[in-house]
């Protein structure tokens, strides 16, 4: 739906003269419709009533900051351009600002208004889907009941809201890929819960987390007896998830011999549990996901070619966080009134050098790390302000890791650069070795010589 009205423009500014001087000169054009606002609170309190098309608000105003004020209003219009006109040039301020989503900060001076004037054509321009964006039924921002939100605004995680919605409407399997916490049960979830099978199982088994000899019957089941301890009918994970939706998390851990079982089993459309002869007709949709590259594993001949092109489906890949900053404040603060709200507590607002510090942390352990460090952080704030000091990061910014040339061997490079990512992925060896694209074993030897050591 697009809307054909006048062009809504809130600005917000205590300062009675240069507000009124902002007005006039906007009001210059006959398609803009202006309200003015002395206080955030008065902006706030219409925005529900008379959504506005852009907001400018000035940074100092006698009941909060820009800062937080752009961030109340984030919570309820996502999209909507908002400007920061501020009285003094701060760089620290306007970078954070800027990469928590503010679309301009300008300083007050003689050219500001024209700025603004030229800024606000400029978004017109390009600003076509506002009202389709925001008025449009969001099918992720008001799910079925018990839905989980995804939460983001960033071009990357649009495309996989897209994506999500083709995979609801149809049967097809799913493959996701993404580092460890970008979210990749919570999509398989989200699919789930707008396809058709939503009022039957979601099952969730994450395969490197079941002891190898234990595999084979917790996904197809066992009848009695058919090994020791076997002591009745079990039903397996498959079966439990018939006519729902069946995800396999942690796909490129699961061994060759159950490989070939699996495609049996997605060829046939059937299974026949451990020990038994039983066939049981299945109808699931599957989702798979992996930390790793599986078309890597394939080529590296450790997982099959065959199963990786049924499985693979509809691939969805999920970026890193910190390959989407502009999601960073969104979740940060959504998580922060979720744990505020269940604790009973008043959400604190963050500090300018915290937002700061969150964009530019890298995120290893990504959306989970965040919640984790935010949750944390609410605890370790005084109640009002979330400070730099309240966020404790496990591992440096990404900007940290230097391998520029100072005079180091390149071996000296290459244990710099393995500490570093041991210390980002938790010592986790054989993850580390993988996304280096080296042999374990070079890492072992390098701990066996005293090189490196486990953090
Ligand atoms: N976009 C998002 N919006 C809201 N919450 C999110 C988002 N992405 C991830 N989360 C939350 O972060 C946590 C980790 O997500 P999830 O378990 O889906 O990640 P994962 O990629 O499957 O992780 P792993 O590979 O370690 O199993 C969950 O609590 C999830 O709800």
């Amino acid at each position: 739906m697009k809307e054909s009205g006048p062009y809504r423009i809130f600005i917000v500014e205590d300062d009675p003269w240069y507000g009124e001087v902002l007005k006039y000169h906007l009001s210059l054009n006959p398609d803009y419709e202006l309200h003015r606002f002395v206080t955030g609170e008065a902006c706030l309190n219409q925005i529900a009533e008379n959504p506005p098309h852009l907001i400018t608000i000035d940074y100092s105003l006698p009941d909060t900051d820009g800062a937080q004020l752009f961030a109340r209003i984030r919570e309820r219009l996502p999209n909507t351009p908002v400007i920061v006109i501020s009285e003094q040039q701060d760089v620290e301020t306007a970078v954070a600002l800027l990469q928590a989503g503010v679309h301009d900060y300008f300083v007050k001076d003689d050219r500001t208004k024209d700025l603004l004037w030229n800024a606000i054509l400029k978004i017109r321009e390009g600003q076509p889907v506002l009202s389709e964006v925001e008025m449009a039924p969001d099918p992720l921002g008001s799910g079925p009941v018990g839905c989980p939100l995804i939460i983001g605004n960033s071009p990357a995680i649009r495309k996989v809201f897209a994506l999500i919605g083709k995979a609801a409407r149809t049967n097809i399997n799913v493959s996701i890929t993404g580092e460890t916490g970008t979210g990749k049960e919570l999509v398989a979830r989200a699919i789930h819960d707008y396809s058709d099978r939503d009022k039957r199982p979601f099952v969730a088994v994450n395969m490197a987390a079941i002891p190898r000899e234990l595999v084979e019957s917790e996904l197809f089941g066992h009848e009695k007896g058919a090994f020791t301890g076997a002591v009745s009918r079990k039903i397996g994970r498959f079966e439990e998830a018939n006519k729902g939706t069946l995800f396999l998390d942690e796909i490129a851990e699961m061994d060759p011999s159950l490989q070939s079982k699996l495609l049996r089993v997605l060829q046939e459309r059937e299974l026949v549990r451990v020990g038994g002869s039983e066939r049981v007709g299945l109808d699931i949709r599957l989702v798979v996901a992996s930390h790793k590259n599986l078309l890597e594993e394939v080529r590296q001949g450790r997982f099959r070619e065959d199963l990786y092109y049924r499985l693979m489906g509809l691939p969805i890949a999920l970026p890193p966080l910190r390959d989407r900053p502009e999601d960073i404040m969104l979740l940060a603060r959504h998580f922060l009134d979720d744990f505020c709200h269940e604790n009973r507590m008043t959400p604190p607002a963050f500090a300018p050098p915290a937002t700061a510090k969150l964009l530019r942390y890298g995120f290893p352990g990504n959306v989970r790390e965040l919640r984790a460090l935010v949750q944390m952080a609410a605890v370790m704030s005084d109640g009002q302000i979330i400070g730099p000091d309240d966020l404790l990061m496990t591992s440096h910014p990404v900007s940290q890791l230097s391998v520029e040339p100072e005079g180091g061997t390149l071996r000296q490079y290459m244990i710099q650069i393995i500490r570093s990512h041991l210390k980002r992925y938790d010592n986790n060896v054989v993850l580390v070795a993988a996304k280096l694209d080296i042999g374990k074993s070079t890492i072992y030897k390098m701990i066996q010589n005293n090189e490196l050591s486990l953090i």
